[in-house]
């Protein structure tokens, strides 16, 4: 039998969760959405063994993560923060950086396409990354993620400081990265985002309820 991706069982972390259990299958997407602090955001730093979870509650490709090695583990499963991250430098640079760290190479052709289809069609390789705007530089941070093709990918708000027609493209490229087998864990208070996408696990403190 296949396993899941990802699977959470019975993670408790008082006084945030209880017993809290879910999966993610490869090709699948789940949005998680709750009111603020009842810790969506250090539920996805749990998953990537950021903070270290107990033992045998929280599953990578039915291996428990606390006996993967944490760097391995985060280049299979790649977290955009909420405070995302992005190097003094060009864009291009801050595309090029983490794949090179992998040893993958890096097409600028291909992130130019990548960058095109999530509204950015005229950002210049050698632009700097700092002088773009909010929204800009949120999608930067998420193509930088997706050119690293991982095999889930964690999101935190990606689309919080989006207008409505680049909400809609990231939505269209997360579709299309599940469509490929990826799997992605998506943090949304977009109540219009939730109804586009579905899949919506509901936290709450002490469990997680699907809607
Ligand atoms: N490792 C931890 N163990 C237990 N509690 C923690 C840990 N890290 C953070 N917290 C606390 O958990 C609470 C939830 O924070 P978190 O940022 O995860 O909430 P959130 O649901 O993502 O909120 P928001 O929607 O506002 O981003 C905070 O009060 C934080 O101090």
């Amino acid at each position: 039998m296949l396993s899941s991706k990802l699977e959470v069982k019975g993670l408790t972390i008082p006084p945030l969760f209880y017993n809290l259990s879910f999966q993610l299958n490869a090709g699948e997407w789940k949005l998680i959405s709750g009111p603020s602090g009842t810790g969506k955001s250090t539920l996805l730093h749990y998953l990537i063994n950021y903070w270290q979870p107990p033992a045998g509650t929280i599953w990578f490709n039915g291996r428990d993560i606390t006996t993967i090695d944490p760097i391995s583990l985060r280049h299979q499963m790649v977290l955009v923060p909420q405070r995302f991250f992005l190097f003094r430098g060009t864009v291009a640079e801050n595309l090029q950086k983490p794949l090179l760290w992998r040893g993958k190479s890096f097409s600028w052709s291909t992130a130019r396409d990548l960058l095109a289809e999530l509204g950015l069609p005229e950002i210049a390789a050698e632009q700097r990354a700092e002088l773009l705007s909010g929204g800009q530089q949120q999608r930067l941070a998420l193509a930088r993620a997706l050119l690293l093709e991982p095999e889930v990918l964690l999101l935190d708000e990606p689309t919080s400081a989006q207008d409505e027609d680049n909400s809609l493209r990231v939505e269209k490229i997360i579709r299309r990265y599940c469509a490929r087998g990826g799997a992605c864990l998506w943090i949304s208070h977009d109540p219009r985002q939730l109804e586009r996408m579905g899949n919506v696990l509901h936290l709450k403190q002490g469990g997680v309820f699907h809607e």
